[in-house]
């Protein structure tokens, strides 16, 4: 009888566990429509920011807007693929510090706490990036 219970339990732990599954980045930020949002508010605060403005001064939002949202969804593990030019080639040119870089990390941040995004989902967004740094800075 101990027994049985013992197996009865561990079968309704293992039927727990499948009933749960994971949650992609991607689905814990809501989805294409919480990644537009935080981009929208992300562009906003380039907007009116006068360390960086002037890096985007002549790019087509409507463009980098697109393509942003489709390579954070990429990014985060979503139904995206990103088909644009590669981070190196669009960053070639720019020159953009180190300084410069780690400050549009920090209004990427804001945005995300504009969104309530919690700071443990923001590290793994965080962590993902981080790899492209190489990229982007510099070249
Ligand atoms: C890990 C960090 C970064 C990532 C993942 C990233 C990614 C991207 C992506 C996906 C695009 C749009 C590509 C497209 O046209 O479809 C883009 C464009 C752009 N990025 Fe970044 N970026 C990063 C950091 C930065 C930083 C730090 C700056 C400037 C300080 C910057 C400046 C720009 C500009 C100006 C464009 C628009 C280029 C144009 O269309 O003329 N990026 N970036």
């Amino acid at each position: 009888m101990k027994n049985l219970s013992v197996f009865l339990l561990c079968v309704m732990l293992l039927a727990g566990c499948t009933n749960t599954p994971k949650l992609s980045l991607y689905e814990q930020v809501g989805g294409k429509a919480g990644i537009a949002k935080l981009i929208d508010s992300f562009i906003d605060q380039i907007g009116n920011d006068e360390q960086v403005f002037h890096y985007f001064e002549h790019a087509n939002i409507t463009h980098f807007r697109q393509g942003f949202i489709t390579h954070m969804c990429m990014l985060l593990e979503g139904p995206c693929k990103y088909n644009g030019d590669s981070m190196v080639a669009i960053h070639t040119g720019m020159h953009i510090s180190e300084k410069d870089f780690n400050h549009v990390v920090d209004l990427l941040i804001n945005a995300m706490n504009k969104q309530n995004i919690n700071h443990k989902i923001q590290n793994k967004i965080l962590f993902k990036m981080a790899p492209l740094r190489g990229e982007v800075i510099k070249v």
